[in-house]
């Protein structure tokens, strides 16, 4: 998946100069970030609504319109996929998501592989004040 969404930013840096009356994310370029995080938004409300109603095609048809939505507010807050990509692995070596870790301290194996032994300690974090310290 991150090839194609690294193929569409590609795509939409490459028609940020192009003319608004025919490309769409000139267009989207031309009126700001506020126009597009409004489209971010009314796709992720779109993608809400298909799933509740239970119609599968649609929330598929709708997060793609998210995510192309999501990389033009990438170029335009000039963060590349790679920077999220980071951010991920990041959250990954921390044993998945901080908030998903157990109440308790991590119990980590007797004989840690490098890459947990140079991992930070693990900690349960209490809800997001706790992670503001980070
Ligand atoms: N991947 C996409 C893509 N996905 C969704 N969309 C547009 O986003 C729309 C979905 O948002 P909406 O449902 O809100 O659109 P709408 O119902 O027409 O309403 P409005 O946005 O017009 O108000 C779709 O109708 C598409 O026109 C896309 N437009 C462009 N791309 C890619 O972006 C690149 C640049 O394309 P241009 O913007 O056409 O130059 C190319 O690689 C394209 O393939």
């Amino acid at each position: 998946m991150s090839d194609s969404l690294e193929r569409l930013y590609l795509a939409v840096l490459a028609a940020r100069d192009l003319d608004p009356a025919t490309s769409r994310t000139a267009r989207l370029f031309q009126r700001g970030p506020s126009k597009m995080a409004k489209k971010l938004a009314e796709e992720a409300i779109e993608v809400v609504i298909d799933a509740v109603n239970g119609d599968a095609e649609a929330v598929v048809r709708e997060s793609a319109d998210l995510l192309y939505n999501l990389t033009v507010l990438w170029a335009s807050a000039g963060v590349r996929p790679e920077d999220v990509w980071r951010e991920m692995s990041r959250r990954e070596d921390m044993l998945g998501i901080a908030e998903k870790l157990p109440k308790s301290p991590m119990k980590l194996p007797k004989v840690a592989s490098p890459r947990i032994s140079a991992r930070r300690p693990i900690v349960a974090l209490e809800g997001r004040a706790a992670r503001k310290r980070h």
